[in-house]
């Protein structure tokens, strides 16, 4: 398995400085090339999310996130191991644990603001990228767009901040069972902060597995099924997965806080979908709703 290197490969991922005055460009083109894109150099401080990193995992290790089991109809909240998801054409389950962070949601008293404060920065510059994507889409794409992109997230209750942590490996684990199995995120994009650990793979054109280029610091963005339905398939939802350690980082828990930008939900996506039915329908196929 070889890892996209940008410096050597043109067809690689992209990571592009956000001071350089030619990012949204060269972003959108990786985007578009490869469903993926990372930015380094961004305004997000990384302080804020190693803080989050380091308070979660305390969260995560300690019992009191029971208290806040996942509300079935609203989806904030807790999801342990037992109830965590089965990706679409999957019979196991994941190897890990999530809570659904929402504006509206449930919120756990032992952890800081921090991850609200992550939440409403990493919205804004989601806001900022959506706005890159739509100056840089060819017009007869852009012209298919109900709304500029980034309108369709603004002060939406959808968008969901996930912060997840996958558990040191025991050996115990169901034979086959992953991190997290092939899948596509549903959403517009997805703003994801480099984890700590290794672990996400994209599955290239050509159908191989790559490392997705995770330089802790930066920020990976994923072209989600929403994107790809608004834009006709011009971007394409690109399948990831997070794949087991083997060594000493099976001992380690893996933490990562994607920020998933979903419209409101009564935004027009396409001729067919609403962002509210296509969610509805996505979920009822992970078994969730
Ligand atoms: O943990 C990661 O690096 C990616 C997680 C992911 O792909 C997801 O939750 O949709
Ligand atoms: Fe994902």
């Amino acid at each position: 398995m070889d890892t996209i290197d940008p410096t050597t490969s043109r067809d690689g991922v992209a990571a592009v400085s956000y001071k350089d005055p030619a990012a949204p460009a060269l972003f959108t083109d990786s985007l578009h090339r490869t469903g993926f894109g990372v930015v380094r150099d961004h305004p997000i401080p990384q302080a804020l999310v190693e803080q989050v990193y380091a308070e979660w995992l305390d969260f995560f290790d300690g019992d009191a996130k029971h208290a806040y089991a996942f509300d079935k109809a609203k989806h904030d909240g807790f999801f342990s191991s037992a109830v965590s998801e089965t990706a679409k054409g999957n019979t196991k389950r994941d190897l890990k644990e999530f809570f659904h962070v929402f504006p509206w949601g449930r919120y756990p008293a032992e952890v800081s603001d921090a991850a609200r404060r992550y939440y409403a920065l990493a919205s804004e510059f989601a806001g900022e990228l959506l706005s890159w994507v739509e100056a840089h889409t060819p017009p007869e794409v852009s012209a298919k767009f109900t709304m500029p992109l980034a309108s369709m997230i603004d002060a939406s209750p959808a968008t969901l901040l996930r912060i997840l942590r996958y558990p040191p490996l025991t050996g115990e684990e169901e034979p086959g069972a992953v991190r997290a199995a092939a899948h596509e995120d549903i959403n517009l994009l997805t703003v994801l902060p480099a984890s700590n650990e290794r672990g996400l793979q994209l599955l290239t054109a050509s159908g191989e597995w790559a490392d997705v280029p995770s330089d802790f610091g930066t920020l990976v963005i994923n072209v989600g099924d929403m994107l790809q339905e608004a834009s006709g398939g011009f971007y394409k939802s690109t399948t990831h997965r997070v794949v087991n350690p083997s060594g000493e980082g099976a001992r380690r828990s893996r933490v990562s806080i994607p920020l998933f930008l979903q419209p409101r939900p009564e935004v027009v996506l396409s001729e067919r979908y609403t962002a509210e039915s296509y969610l509805d329908e996505r979920l009822r196929q992970l078994g969730v709703k």
